[in-house]
């Protein structure tokens, strides 16, 4: 398929049955071929059906104004935006729902990439890659990879509720200081879905104890059914 023929949004056979979003990250320094790598992805998803949107940030536009362009000359049609929370609305939302699979490439100039990138993934299931920076050229550390350093899994394990792959690590009590030494009793490894809804579950635990001073708060999630 030849990207240059295709719109941004690239109509398909459909949306993934599959609710669970997912966070790819590829980065390295420039001219490493992260957006070479990107385009190979995206390509790959829509050759395989899935609806695919690019964006990229409008503070570069070297290369062209609505085209994600590698160095060597590969192009992708893109949306250039000055930040992704407007995507959606650009987009329009019965658009936006047909999404499988958003590319973002020089993810390093996105301000709201994390509030983006979480709720396409948490909220509406989507698949999203990005490319960008590791570092500036002072050698300083990008938060891109610090924000995302869930995405990058070499070792992985199975989700204890659902037995899908599991990225995370639920905490089942409501202590929220960061170091809490423990197991099986505090700790188990879960898959996306069951992250966000062990989380909400542990938010609404914690209002309903902060409002019922009363309360015993030694409870455990088991205790509270996480579906
Ligand atoms: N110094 C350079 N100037 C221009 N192009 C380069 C240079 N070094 C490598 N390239 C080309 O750029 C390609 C990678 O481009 P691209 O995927 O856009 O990289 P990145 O997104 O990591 O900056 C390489 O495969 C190579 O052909
Ligand atoms: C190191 C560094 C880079 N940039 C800019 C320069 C380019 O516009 C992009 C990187 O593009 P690439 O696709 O990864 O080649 O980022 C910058 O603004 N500040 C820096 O320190």
């Amino acid at each position: 398929m030849s990207s240059s023929s295709l719109k941004p949004t690239l109509s398909s056979s459909g949306r993934s049955s599959d609710p669970t979003g997912e966070i790819h990250v590829i980065v390295g320094p420039m001219f490493a071929g992260k957006t070479t790598a990107l385009l190979r992805r995206i390509n790959s998803e829509c050759n395989n059906g899935r609806n695919v949107a690019m964006i990229k940030s409008s503070k570069d536009i070297r290369y062209a104004i609505d085209s994600v362009v590698t160095h060597d000359g590969m192009k992708f049609p893109c949306w250039a935006l000055p930040n992704l929370l407007s995507f959606k609305d650009k987009l329009g939302a019965e658009e936006y729902d047909k999404l499988d699979v958003i590319g973002i490439d020089e993810a390093q100039f996105f301000d709201d990439l994390y509030d983006f990138c979480c709720n396409a993934a948490d909220c509406h299931g989507k698949i999203v890659i990005l490319a960008g920076l590791d570092g500036d050229y002072m050698r300083f550390f990008s938060f891109l990879f610090a924000y995302f350093y869930f995405s990058f899994h070499p070792y992985e394990t199975r989700c204890e509720l659902c037995s899908k792959r599991a990225f995370f690590t639920l905490r089942k009590t409501d202590e929220t200081k960061t170091e809490l030494i423990g197991g099986s009793d505090v700790y188990m490894p879960v898959c996306r879905q069951h992250y966000v809804d062990g989380q909400a579950v542990m938010e609404v635990t914690r209002t309903v104890l902060d409002s019922c001073s009363e309360v015993q708060t030694d409870f455990c999630l088991e205790e509270v059914a996480v579906v």
